[in-house]
């Protein structure tokens, strides 16, 4: 392609969308459907109020979400085509996932059929090999994360929690703690890549029995974590099971890699059109 330096100069502003139904709420904002009115791109706006950010002191969290997901080029992974701002707004110009936020879906059905939840996994695993090969980690997987685009594929999103790898997180989290490997539990909470094998094991769980693992209270989501007091139903297949508990190890550098979970015999059950082991 053209060299960065001789590309136009992608300047946004909001005159140059013609703003749609809303889409929802955000964390920090509304989220539009979009028009450039130029081109009739459609896109999702997400408007994101300053004061909001610094009240939240997310600003620095923002500044590498945007630096992060605009450099992403993947198809499970939603597209950041620009942002602007101005006196008291920053926008972001985002990929518009036409069949919406996967966690109401999930809601709506309870669980998923196995063959639908293996291809989610599938698709996750193909995204977090992307992400892992440029040396980033999302941090922060789970349904509420990920939406799903016109063709039925998962698109992973809100990159606010991604770092580079290795960290120790810094900053304070709030929400959920059902998706958070022991190593963010214990003392250092220094981690690697693998927090998001743990958290792609706790999504596998939660797809087929439609609630997340460790579920309790606070106090006891910790305990079970850290114990990894797992138990799975026994309507969970043989397959999918030890999938679930290959990635669900304490020990970071035990868990499944991600490059051998497509071979895994619960993913090539029901995801025909992965590459298929040598010798078939
Ligand atoms: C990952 C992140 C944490 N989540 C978010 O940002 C959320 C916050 C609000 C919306 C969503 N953000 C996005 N949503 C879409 N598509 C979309 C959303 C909702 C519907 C839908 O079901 N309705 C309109 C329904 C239609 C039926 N009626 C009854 C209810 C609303 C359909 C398509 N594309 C891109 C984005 C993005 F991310 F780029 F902003």
């Amino acid at each position: 392609g053209i060299p960065p330096s001789v590309q136009p100069a992608r300047e946004f502003h909001l005159g140059m969308f013609e703003i749609g139904r809303p889409l929802g709420k955000g964390k920090f904002g509304r989220v539009y459907l979009a028009k450039e009115r130029k081109t009739g791109f459609v896109c999702a706006l997400k408007v994101l109020h300053k004061n909001e950010l610094q009240k939240n002191k997310v600003e620095k969290q923002l500044r590498r979400e945007i630096e992060i997901q605009s450099n992403l080029r993947h198809p499970n992974i939603l597209r950041l085509y620009g942002h602007f701002h101005d006196s008291k707004r920053v926008f972001l110009i985002l990929e518009f996932a036409g069949r919406g936020e996967l966690y109401k879906i999930l809601r709506k059905a309870g669980k998923f059929p196995e063959p639908q939840a293996a291809e989610y996994i599938a698709q996750m695993a193909a995204a977090l090999q992307y992400l892992h090969k440029k040396h980033v980690i999302h941090r922060d997987i789970k349904p509420e994360n990920i939406l799903v685009g016109i063709h039925g594929e998962i698109k992973i999103s809100d990159f606010g929690w991604s770092v580079h790898a290795p960290s120790s997180r810094r900053t304070t989290m709030c929400g959920t703690l059902d998706y958070l490997p022991p190593e963010m539990l214990n003392g250092t909470g220094r981690h690697g890549a693998e927090v998001d094998l743990w958290s792609l094991g706790v999504l596998t769980y939660e797809f087929l029995v439609g609630s997340a693992p460790f579920e309790d209270t606070p106090v006891e989501t910790q305990r079970r974590i850290v114990q990894c007091d797992l138990k799975i139903p026994s309507y969970v297949s043989p397959e999918a099971a030890d999938l679930i508990r290959r990635l669900l190890v304490l020990r970071p550098e035990q868990r499944i890699p991600l490059e051998d979970v497509p071979f895994h015999p619960w993913i090539q059950k029901h995801c025909a059109k992965l590459v298929q082991p040598a010798g078939q």
